[in-house]
C-alpha cells in the first residue's frame, strides 16, 4: 500500500496521456501533427516552460466536450488513486478552453461529473482550483472570473500559472481581490522560473495562502524566514522541475535543504503526463535521488493534508492525518 498523501498542485490538462489524446482526437475529429503516440513523445523533450506550455496548449484541442473532461478527470483519479493520494485539488485553466469555443458551462460540468462520484468510485476527495492564465489580460481574468459566477459552489478557489517571467503577481491585484470578497481560496505559481521578490509580492499583493512551486525562495533568506515563520505551504514538483530545466538534475533538487531549514513543503506532481511520474512517483523519486528516509516522506505526506483546503471537513482531515501516522513503510 502507498503512503497515503494530497496532491494540491496539479493541472488537469497536464494529465492528458498521448494514448488519450488521440483517441478524444478521433471521437473529436480533430487532427493532431503527430503521427502516432511515439511520434509525440518525441516533443516531449522541453527547454524551459514555455517549450513545455507550447504543446500543453496544442494538445488541448482534443478536449471539446462534458464527456472528454469527464474522461481526463476520471482517468487522473484512477491514476492518482493507485499511488496512493486520497485527496486532490485540482488545477484548471478555463481561459485556454474558453478561447477554443469550448464553454465555463463544458468545462466544469465535465470535470464534476467525474469528480462529484469520485470518493465512491476511487477513494478521493476533491475540490477544484481555477486558473487565470497570467500571459492573459488582467481584464480576461476578470471576464473569467464572471463566467465562473454560476459554478462557484464547485470551485474552491483561484490560482494564477502560465509563462511566469514579466507576468508579476501584481497584474492580478483587481481579480485576486474580487475573488476573496467571494470567499474563494487563494494560491498562484510564483517562483517557478520567476525571481523570488514575484513570491513575496504574491503574498503581500494577492494574499496568497500557498505557493504553487516556489523553489526560488531559496535564493532569498529572508523570504525563507518569512515563509517558515508564517508556515505558508510551497507545493513542489520535483520532477516537473527536472524536465523544465529548473534544475539540472534531481539529485541537486533543493528539496532537503528546503525541509531542513524548516519549511512546509508538499511533493506534487504539476502536469504528470508530460513530465514522466504521478504523486507517488514524485514520492519514489525524491526518494530514491535526495536520500529522503521514512520520516522525511511522513512529514510531506503529513504536510500535504495540513495544507490542503479541507478546512470545511476536519474530520476528513483528521482521518487522514491519522492514516499518515499509522503507515507502515
Ligand atoms: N508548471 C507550470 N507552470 C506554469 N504554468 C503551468 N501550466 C501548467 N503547468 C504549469
Ligand atoms: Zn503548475
Amino acid at each position: 500500500m502507498p503512503l497515503p498523501k494530497a496532491e494540491l498542485h496539479l493541472h488537469i490538462e497536464g494529465t492528458l496521456e498521448p494514448e488519450l489524446a488521440f483517441e478524444l482526437a478521433a471521437r473529436n475529429n480533430v487532427e493532431l501533427p503527430y503521427a502516432d503516440t511515439e511520434a509525440l513523445c518525441e516533443a516531449y523533450r522541453f527547454e524551459d516552460l514555455q517549450s513545455f506550455l507550447n504543446l500543453y496548449y496544442e494538445l488541448m484541442a482534443v478536449l471539446r466536450t462534458e464527456r472528454d473532461f469527464e474522461d481526463l478527470a476520471d482517468a487522473y483519479l484512477a491514476r492518482a488513486a493507485a499511488q496512493g493520494v486520497r485527496h486532490a485539488e485540482i488545477f484548471f485553466d478555463p481561459q485556454a478552453h474558453l478561447a477554443r469555443g469550448v464553454g465555463m458551462g463544458t468545462v466544469v460540468e465535465g470535470l464534476w461529473r467525474a469528480l462529484g462520484r469520485s470518493e465512491t468510485d476511487h477513494g478521493v476527495s476533491t475540490r477544484l482550483i481555477m486558473c487565470f492564465l497570467r500571459d492573459e489580460s488582467a481584464e480576461s481574468a476578470l471576464e473569467t472570473l464572471d463566467a465562473a459566477k454560476p459554478y462557484l459552489d464547485r470551485i474552491t478557489g483561484i490560482g494564477l500559472d502560465s509563462a511566469e517571467v514579466g507576468h508579476p503577481p501584481v497584474k492580478f491585484r483587481e481579480v485576486y481581490e474580487a475573488a476573496a470578497a467571494l470567499g474563494l481560496r487563494r494560491v498562484a505559481h510564483a517562483g517557478e522560473e520567476g525571481p523570488p521578490e514575484y513570491i513575496t509580492e504574491a503574498l503581500d499583493v494577492l494574499g496568497i495562502e500557498r505557493v504553487d512551486h516556489g523553489l526560488r525562495c531559496m535564493e532569498d533568506p529572508a523570504l525563507v524566514e518569512r515563509l517558515v515563520r508564517e508556515r505558508i505551504p510551497l507545493t513542489l514538483c520535483p520532477l516537473s522541475n527536472v524536465r523544465l530545466r529548473t534544475v539540472d538534475v534531481l539529485a541537486d533538487h533543493p528539496l532537503p535543504a528546503m525541509l531542513d531549514a524548516g519549511l512546509l513543503c508538499t511533493v506534487n506532481s504539476d502536469d504528470p503526463a508530460y513530465f514522466g511520474g504521478y504523486a507517488g512517483d514524485n514520492f519514489d523519486a525524491v526518494r530514491s535521488q535526495l536520500g529522503l528516509g521514512e520520516e522525511r516522506l511522513r512529514e510531506l505526506a503529513r504536510n500535504s493534508f495540513t495544507a490542503s483546503f479541507l478546512e470545511d471537513d476536519e474530520k476528513l482531515r483528521a482521518r487522514y492525518l491519522a492514516e499518515v501516522e499509522a503507515y507502515e513503510f
